[in-house]
This record gives C-alpha cells, sequence and structure tokens, in this order.
C-alpha cells in the first residue's frame, strides 16, 4: 500500500463535532471532516459499490446529502482497495467530493460471504462474487479503509444477529472491544479523519452498559450503536438505545449503524443519535415503494394507474412533483429504470427533508412538537 502521506495539517481542518443546540436528549450539531462539514442529525445514502444506486452524485448533493456510506467488504473484493487508491481513492473514483464513512466489513462478511470463519485474529471468508478467500482483521480493514480515503472509518467488529444467547452475545461483544483497542493502535488518522468504534451488547442492557463505557475508556472521534436492526422489534431497539447513548461523551458523534424507517429516525434522535445510514430508502424506490411526508405508498397497486396527481406537489424534488402517479405506477409495472430512478429520487429527497426538519426543530426547542406533527402526517393515510 502507499505510505499515506500526511496531508498538510494547515490544509485539513482536525476531525471534530460541535453540538449547537440540544432539546431533552436530541442533538443538533456539525462534524468536521477533511472533505467537508456533515450537518447532524443527518441520514447517510448508502452507496456500497461505489455508486448510490441509479443516482448522479450530483443529485444526492443536490437533494442535501453531506456524506455518504461506503462498504469495505465489496471494494476490497471489486474492485479493490489498491486499485482506488492507484485511481486516487473514493471521493475522486465516484466523483464525490464530499465526506465519505466506510463500514469496516464484518456485517457485510457475516450477511454476504460464504464459508465465513471468525477467530480472534481475523474474520476469513470467500467471496461471494468469484469465491476467493480473504482475511479481514481489525488491522487490514483499517487499511482497506486508508486506501478508499474513508473520512470515517469504523472498527472491525462481530455483530450477532437477534434473538441470541446472552453467552453469544457477550462473547462477541467482548472480542469487538479487544479489536476496538487494536483498531484504535492501527489507525493512521490523518488530518480530519476519524475513527469510530462500535458499540455491541446485543439486546443485553449491562453488556451495552459495559461495552460503551469500555470504549468512552479508550477514546474515539465517535461512537457507533451496532448489533441492532438485526431483526428486533422498534421497542427493543429503542430500549437499548435509551440504556446506551446516556453512557457515551456527549462531544462527539453517535451513528446508529443500518437504521431505519423514518419513525425509527425520529424516535432514535430524540434518544441521542446523531448518524444514520440505511438502505431503505434506496431498496424500496428500486422495488417500486415511495416514502412521503403522508406514509408509504406502494406504487405497483392497481389504484395508481389512472392518478394524474404528483407524488406530492408541495415537494421541491422534481421527481415527486413534476410525475404522475400514474407514470410511476407504468414504469414501475413496465420494469423501466426510470421507476427506480425515479422512486430513489423520491425517497431519498424525502429522508433528507426528514432529517433538515429535525435540525431546525431542535435548533428551535420545538422537537417534540416536530415529532408529533410528522408522525400525524403519517398517520393521515389520504396518500
Ligand atoms: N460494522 C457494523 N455494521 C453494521 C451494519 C448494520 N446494518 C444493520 N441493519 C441493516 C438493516 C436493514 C437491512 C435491509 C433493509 C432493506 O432491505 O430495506 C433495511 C434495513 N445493522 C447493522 C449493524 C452493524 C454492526 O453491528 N456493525
Amino acid at each position: 500500500m502507499t505510505v499515506p502521506t500526511p496531508t498538510d495539517p494547515a490544509a485539513a481542518p482536525a476531525f471534530g463535532f460541535r453540538r449547537i443546540a440540544t432539546d431533552g436528549m436530541a442533538r443538533r450539531g456539525e462534524v468536521t471532516t477533511a472533505h467537508g462539514a456533515i450537518r447532524t442529525p443527518a441520514f447517510m445514502p448508502v452507496g456500497t459499490q461505489a455508486t448510490v444506486k441509479t443516482m448522479y452524485p450530483e443529485q444526492v448533493r443536490a437533494l442535501g446529502a453531506d456524506i455518504l456510506l461506503g462498504n469495505t467488504y465489496h471494494l476490497m473484493l471489486r474492485p479493490t482497495a489498491e486499485r482506488v487508491d492507484r485511481l486516487g481513492g473514493l471521493h475522486r473514483f465516484m466523483n464525490w467530493p464530499h465526506p465519505i464513512l466506510t463500514d469496516s466489513g464484518g456485517f457485510q462478511v457475516m450477511s454476504l460471504a460464504k464459508l465465513r470463519k471468525i477467530n480472534e485474529q481475523a474474520v476469513t471468508f470467500q467471496s461471494h462474487i468469484d469465491g476467493s478467500r480473504h482475511v479481514l482483521s481489525p488491522e487490514r480493514s483499517l487499511e482497506i479503509q486508508g486506501l478508499l480515503g474513508s473520512d470515517i472509518q469504523m472498527q472491525l467488529d462481530e455483530c450477532v444477529a437477534l434473538p441470541a444467547e446472552r453467552a453469544e452475545i457477550e462473547r462477541a461483544m467482548r472480542l469487538s472491544l479487544r479489536w476496538a483497542e487494536r483498531s484504535k493502535a492501527a489507525f493512521f488518522g490523518k488530518p480530519g479523519h476519524g475513527l469510530f468504534a462500535i458499540v455491541q451488547g446485543g439486546d443485553d442492557e449491562a453488556l451495552r452498559v459495559e461495552s460503551a463505557r469500555a470504549l468512552t475508556a479508550i477514546g474515539f472521534h465517535g461512537y457507533a450503536v451496532g448489533g441492532l436492526a438485526v431483526g428486533e422489534p422498534q421497542d427493543v431497539m429503542l430500549r437499548i438505545l435509551s440504556a446506551t447513548t446516556p453512557e457515551l461523551p456527549e462531544d462527539r458523534p453517535r451513528y446508529l449503524m443500518g437504521v431505519g424507517t423514518p419513525d425509527d429516525i425520529v424516535e432514535s434522535v430524540g434518544r441521542g443519535i446523531d448518524m444514520f445510514d440505511c438502505v431503505m430508502p434506496t431498496r424500496a424506490g428500486r422495488h417500486g415503494q415511495a416514502f412521503t411526508r403522508r406514509g408509504k405508498v406502494n406504487l405497483r397497486n392497481a389504484r395508481h394507474a389512472d392518478d394524474p396527481r404528483p407524488i406530492d406537489e408541495e415537494s421541491t424534488c422534481p421527481a415527486a412533483r413534476d410525475y404522475s402517479r400514474a407514470y410511476l405506477h407504468h414504469l414501475v409495472k413496465a420494469e423501466e429504470a426510470l421507476g427506480a430512478m425515479l422512486l430513489t429520487w423520491i425517497n431519498l429527497s424525502y429522508y433528507q427533508d426528514l432529517m433538515a426538519g429535525l435540525r431546525a426543530a431542535i435548533e428551535a426547542g420545538r422537537f417534540e412538537d416536530h415529532k408529533a406533527e410528522v408522525k400525524a402526517g403519517w398517520a393521515r393515510g389520504d396518500i
């Protein structure tokens, strides 16, 4: 790997987080990175294979996204981190000159790879693409994320699906703690680049508190809550958040991995979470589903076949304002690519509008009122 030449410290701002306002547990903040600032609460569109599927990066930026998520697992297999590095890094490669967070690969290995084995040293697995064998250690994961040029790098961890035996949850949580120590020791830390630890502990509050306190004692630029959105009901996720976020430093960003629905996001912001990522808006868009201020709309449903109304005439998003439901229904039924493009645009625009509304409400000290207004919109049902 090319040894990362430390950029001129004066050139890149230090990695940082500042709280602008708080309202109960909800926080309005800003993360600063080498590639720009992130307004929080923030939603990160998922760009797994160096693209937010069906979207131009300029479009993603225009709808208000400050940061994208990339995946170590996918990019190490194809086109490989070394090739992306030779081509100038992930920002250059995908023409996204703004912040990028990369997941460390552990979760994707467990959900995608074949013949995977985990031990103290590393995860070994076979590529789901061509069956080639790979080893992912805490150190190799950060080497890959450094080659990609990721602004926020995640520690390698072990996430267990729920429900699970307490002994299994504890084993994985402790392994993740030891891997957090190794990650901190291995992190190069170019100016403006941060390393986030990941809290594990399943649905066990005591293990979650132990993990959060231990990671805080080690010290990281930010803290993710992992091991959720893995099949547990929303009330379990929220109970775990309520037990975990108070144990994390108030002056560092908190990132809830893989979450979630608009309701998950609103409830989690109210429990002190600052950053989110989820494939839901993009994947649902490719499957004919639209997220709107008045809830979800399934454009595959025949009831839309003659409906001339746009999805949301008040939206600033051209895809939500300038195209009829009848047309979207037609495109989806005909499996036309434009259907996936327009619905992905609609969904990401809605998620960014949701985040912008939450940020403004926290600044105005009216988070609870705004939460009630947003939920009332979803309940209207006249979509
Ligand atoms: N390193 C690391 N990464 C994670 C990613 C996650 N992603 C999730 N959940 C995604 C849930 C998910 C999956 C699919 C869809 C859809 O098809 O719409 C929506 C949500 N939970 C997650 C937990 C972890 C974790 O502990 N550690």
